[in-house]
């Protein structure tokens, strides 16, 4: 089997897009994920389960319950340790490379080790870069950092390459959750340019416009919470 990181990996190379699903565990409940885990569409590709503010039970029922529904890999997207649990496939090991609070940078990962050490969960390192979408996003909020503005391009640039160049696995361009402006096609095609690790991109995607854009601009996965959650994904 190849690792999840493996296949992001060939799936880059070979062009092959992908998509995940992001679930928020703090808005989750089994009577509305039932029908909507089933009837997902068929380019979906992963199954992301966070959020900024979610609890640690939360998050095992919202992981166990995705699990027992769907064969896609589920990977946890935490914005705290508190949210790591086992049953999921692996976890995006998220350093907040945009901002200066130690917390987010180093700190939640040291709290996190007694946790990760004896996991069955494949930990990917991943380079997170808040960009500014426009209005306040939970992530600044939580954070207590600044987005970086989307017209500081080399900056964003050069952020995503330090995190590459220390050896994070994936970079994640993210312009918040509900973003008004997702991530401009120019930024994503200015770092893949001398990326050689796969890109993911989201953040206030809604239709399948900005979708095709993102992909196009070479982002490599796409991650969709909000539209889906509301049911508001246009094709
Ligand atoms: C090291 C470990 C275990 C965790 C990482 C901790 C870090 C560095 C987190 C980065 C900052 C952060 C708070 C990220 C949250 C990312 C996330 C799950 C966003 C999803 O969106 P929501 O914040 O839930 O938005 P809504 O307001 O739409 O619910
Ligand atoms: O909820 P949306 O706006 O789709 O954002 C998805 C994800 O990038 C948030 O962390
Ligand atoms: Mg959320």
């Amino acid at each position: 089997m190849p690792t999840l990181l493996d296949a992001i990996i060939q799936a880059s190379k070979s062009n092959k897009k992908l998509l995940a699903v992001l679930i928020d565990p703090e808005k989750f409940s089994t009577e509305k994920y039932a029908d909507f885990i089933e009837n997902l569409p068929k380019s979906v590709t992963h199954i992301f389960i966070g959020g900024s503010t979610v609890t640690a039970e939360e998050s095992e029922v919202c992981v166990d319950f995705v699990k027992a529904k769907t064969n896609l890999p589920v990977i946890l997207f935490p914005g705290d340790k508190e949210q790591i649990t086992e049953k999921a496939d692996g976890i995006l090991l998220l350093s907040l490379l945009s901002g200066r609070n130690p917390e987010y940078l180093i700190e939640q990962h040291i709290k996190a080790v007694p946790k990760l050490l004896n996991a069955d969960l494949e930990i990917i390192p991943t380079g997170y870069l808040l960009l500014d979408g426009g209005n306040q996003s939970a992530v600044a909020r939580v954070s207590k950092t600044q987005p970086i503005d989307q017209s500081k391009i080399e900056l964003i640039k050069n952020t995503a390459l330090a995190g590459q160049m220390m050896g994070k696995q994936l970079i994640y361009l993210e312009a918040g959750s509900g973003a008004m402006i997702p991530v401009s096609e120019q930024i994503i095609a200015e770092v893949k340019k001398d990326l050689n690790i796969p890109l993911i991109v989201g953040g206030g995607i809604r239709n399948t416009n900005q979708l095709e854009k993102a992909y196009k601009a070479g982002a490599d996965l796409v991650v969709i919470g909000t539209a889906f959650e509301n049911g508001e994904f246009e094709t």
